[in-house]
């Protein structure tokens, strides 16, 4: 008896959920499915492998989407997920539906309500402080920092000239902290020095514990996560960096406090008094404000939010243009040859002006952008149906990845040779996509990001200096589409950790 009426509550609760939902099933009705659907499940039974299993998947319905003019939906149990490609469209979405996806909560646990994060009505205050603090003058401020940094990289990976292949990820994650860390809070993190940076190792542990929570649903309710050993050293991590940036925030406090005394203090274990320019720490406390401005929370979520998303994210850049170049040798000795103009026979560091000369090595890293974004998928929430240009509706309550991965590689918009590795593509002459959302390996719309000439200077500098003094080897590319293992890490990384070899150049 009691069976039966569990059963008729089940089937009572269900229809009535199906009912409230009417309107979002129909309109899902009218568009294509990027796969086979099991009952109840979707397509979740799909997305229960290791990371590179998960990005496949996502590359196969983005090629799925291509077939449909761009747009395909999928069941994740009950929540229902689009998968956006068409530039038309989704330069309405990327203007409209500003609110992240329930999935970045993950990553809010971590770092709050940093920029990147924020619910809507957080964001748009912290938007408007952040954006000025990037402006193209601030930015270029940092060139003798990266430029610094850079070259403790190139000095870094000298130690592994002539020892064959090896994964440079270790190299250029410590060198992106390390910048951004200087830039951000004005601290010397120091983790090119020291392999067994605490730091470093938290970030990167954290990132991948939440990368686990999202595509584990097992380890999605804060309850259960709490039984899983995962979850202590979650916290662990997540203390650390929190520590770590809350110092660096109250000292910059004193140091600002001391400055208006006008006398300064040099800390020597952050140096932060032989700091010449305004980090961006100085710079949001600030424009924030001052006093009244940021408390001392927002502005470690706002830091936070730059580590992160300055990171792994230029790391990932300068990995895959490495390994293209290792793959394409005679467009590796193209750039060479660039740098070779530029510089001359000084081994003098690089300064800014050098940047603009740097043409071909932007299309290069501009064609790796393309053919490998770091950010491949966006995910975010509509909150009200909203019709496409294309003519269809995308219901309340659902999703939409945005593929960047897949609009980048349409032939529709890229050509026949969409997939090839063809840096001369982004000449001025022959650049001439139909639609500016064709090519956005840093987003579009409001929410775009707001470190993209940040990256481009941090990418330029730190592949000029290592290309200067090494020639990268690797297993040449048999044909013109270059074929690299890709994993889906909260970044699209390489499965090999951009395995290369290094010859030295001869010295001048
Ligand atoms: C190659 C390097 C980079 C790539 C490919 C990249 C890409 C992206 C993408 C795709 C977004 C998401 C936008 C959206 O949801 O529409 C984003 C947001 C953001 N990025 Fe970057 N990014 C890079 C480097 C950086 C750097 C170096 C910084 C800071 C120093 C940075 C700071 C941010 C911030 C603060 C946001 C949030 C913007 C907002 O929500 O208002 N990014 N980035």
């Amino acid at each position: 008896m009691i069976v039966i009426l569990l059963i008729v509550l089940v089937l009572g609760w269900f229809s009535v959920f199906r009912y409230r939902r009417r309107n979002m099933y129909e309109l899902a009705a009218a568009i294509p499915d990027v796969d086979e659907h099991i009952p109840l499940l979707g397509i979740a039974h799909k997305f229960t492998g290791n990371t590179e299993e998960i990005m496949s998947m996502l590359q196969k319905y983005s090629y799925n989407s291509m077939k449909h003019n761009g747009l395909a939906k999928g069941w994740l149990g009950h929540v229902l997920y689009f998968a956006l490609l068409n530039p038309v469209d989704l330069e309405l979405v990327l203007k409209t539906c500003l609110e992240k996806d329930d999935l970045h909560r993950f990553m809010r646990v971590v770092i709050g309500y940093g920029g990147i994060f924020a619910p809507v009505s957080i964001w748009r205050r912290r938007r408007k402080i952040m954006v000025p603090a990037f402006s193209p003058k601030i930015v270029q401020s940092f060139v003798g920092i990266i430029s610094e940094q850079s070259e403790k990289l190139a000095s870094n990976l000298g130690k592994c000239v002539g020892t064959g292949k090896f994964s440079s990820w270790p190299f250029l994650s410590a060198y992106t902290l390390d910048s951004i860390c200087e830039t951000a809070m004005g601290v010397k993190v120091n983790a090119q020095g020291d392999k067994d940076s605490n730091f470093l190792i938290s970030m990167n542990r954290i990132l991948n514990i939440v990368c686990m929570r999202i595509f584990h649903l097992w380890l999605q309710p804060a309850w259960l996560f709490k039984l899983f050993p995962v979850f202590h050293e979650h916290q662990k991590c997540k203390k650390l960096l929190h520590d770590f940036v809350d110092e660096a925030i109250q000292k910059k406090r004193e140091e600002i406090g001391t400055e208006n005394n006008s006398a300064i203090e040099v800390d020597y274990k952050y140096d932060l008094g032989s700091y010449k320019s305004k980090t961006f720490l100085d710079l949001l406390i600030t424009l924030s404000g001052a006093e009244k401005g940021y408390t001392n929370i927002e502005l470690r979520e706002e830091v936070l939010t730059l580590t992160v998303a300055g990171t792994d994210t230029s790391a990932v850049a300068i990995g895959f243009t490495l390994e293209l170049l290792s793959k394409y040798p005679e467009i590796q000795e193209k750039v060479y040859k660039e740098l070779c103009e530029v510089f001359g026979d000084s081994e003098r560091p690089l300064v800014k002006e050098d940047l603009e000369k740097m043409k071909y090595l932007e299309r290069v890293v501009k064609e790796s952008l393309r053919l490998f974004p770091p950010a491949p998928f966006i995910i975010r929430k509509v909150l009200e149906d909203i019709t496409l240009p294309s003519g269809n509706v995308l219901p309340a309550g659902s999703g939409v990845m945005v593929s960047i991965w897949g609009i980048h590689r349409d032939p529709k918009y890229w050509g026949p040779e969409a997939e090839h590795f063809d840096p001369d593509r982004f000449l001025p002459e022959r650049f001439n996509v139909e639609h500016p959302c064709c090519y956005m390996p840093f987003s579009s719309g409001p929410r775009n990001c707001v470190g993209y000439q940040y990256a481009m200077i941090s990418i330029k500098t730190s592949l000029s200096a290592i290309l200067r003094r090494y020639k990268v080897v690797g297993e040449p590319e048999k044909g013109p589409v270059p074929q690299i293992r890709v994993k889906l890490d909260i970044m699209m990384k390489s499965v090999n950790g951009c395995q290369v070899a290094l010859e030295k150049r001869p010295t001048k």
